[in-house]
């Protein structure tokens, strides 16, 4: 098997009212690769990867196989127990969430903050950690990263938050980065610099990206394969281009038509950015 991650019907339910939310959705990740999974608000996104991570309420019931190809072994990480989950989360598979402001703690310094992840999951020293984390601000473009490792959380904007909270699993160099909307709070300028950093990282490390995300303009330039969800189910998934050539289903047809529209802006910033780079 030369998939980093396969899943197989991934399926979701909450015990409280029997409701299924996820329904025994399939995909895979190969190395160096990146996923793209869209769909409109509610159609399960965030849940699908929620759950591969252990990242659900515990009246969540999550049910299907999640294999990933890790040190040579495979595991399946529906079947692991939060110890090894957590060991996962830290150097394998890396999670930027939509909320960039509750990634961090309110009351410490967010350079402290990123280092401490280096120190625990690198196992490296204090000066060596705050040496990756200036490196890591500085590649996702940041002004002044020695100022900003000083500053709360408070004090910097949610787009300025979101770029740390990017640098510290780009840095991380994991073997998947799992991105939850980590560009949608960004305006487009910023937005190219976090997909040209993502994509700079691939380039040289070769993670695997999943990328969720509303925007399709965004994912067409970073997806190799698509996957579209609605209402929970798996309606299209393929080679991202073919579906954004061809969309077969009704509802991928909508979002492309609908959706590419909106994010014409971020289109345009990248052409920019191709013609000044
Ligand atoms: N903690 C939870 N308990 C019960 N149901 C939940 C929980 N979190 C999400 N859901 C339900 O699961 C479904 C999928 O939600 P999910 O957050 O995955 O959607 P999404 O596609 O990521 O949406 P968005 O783009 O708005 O983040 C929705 O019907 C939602 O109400």
């Amino acid at each position: 098997m030369n998939n980093l991650l396969t899943v197989g019907n991934l399926t979701v339910t909450d015990l409280r009212n029997q409701e299924t939310v996820l329904h025994g959705i399939s995909f895979d990740l190969k190395p160096d690769s990146c996923l793209g999974i869209v769909g409109e608000s509610g159609s399960g996104k965030s849940m699908a990867v929620r759950a591969l991570l252990g990242l659900v309420n515990p009246w969540m019931q999550v049910q299907g196989t999640a294999a990933l190809r890790r040190d040579g072994e495979v595991l399946d990480l529906l079947r692991q127990d939060e110890s090894m989950l957590r060991t996962i989360r830290g150097r394998h598979i890396c999670m930027v969430l939509q909320d960039a402001m509750s990634a961090f703690d309110p009351l410490g310094k967010i350079g402290d903050q990123m280092a401490e992840t280096f120190i625990e999951n690198k196992g490296i020293g204090q000066s060596e950690a705050i040496g990756m984390t200036l490196e890591a601000l500085a590649m996702l473009n940041m002004p002044d990263p020695e100022q900003v490792i000083r500053k709360y959380p408070h004090q910097l904007s949610g787009g300025m938050l979101q770029r740390c909270m990017v640098a510290t699993a780009l840095a991380m160099k994991p073997d998947i980065i799992v991105a939850d909307e980590s560009t949608t709070a960004l305006d487009s300028i910023n937005q190219r610099q976090v997909v040209e950093a993502f994509k700079t990282l691939r380039r040289e490390t070769g993670t695997a990206l999943i990328f969720i995300s509303h925007d399709l303009g965004v994912v067409r330039h970073l997806a190799d394969q698509l996957m579209v969800l609605h209402c929970g189910e798996r309606v299209e998934y393929g080679e991202a281009q073919a579906i954004f050539r061809k969309p077969r289903h009704e509802y991928t047809r909508y979002l492309v038509n609908s959706r590419l529209e909106l994010s014409q802006s971020f289109t345009e910033a990248m052409k920019r950015g191709a013609v000044s780079a």
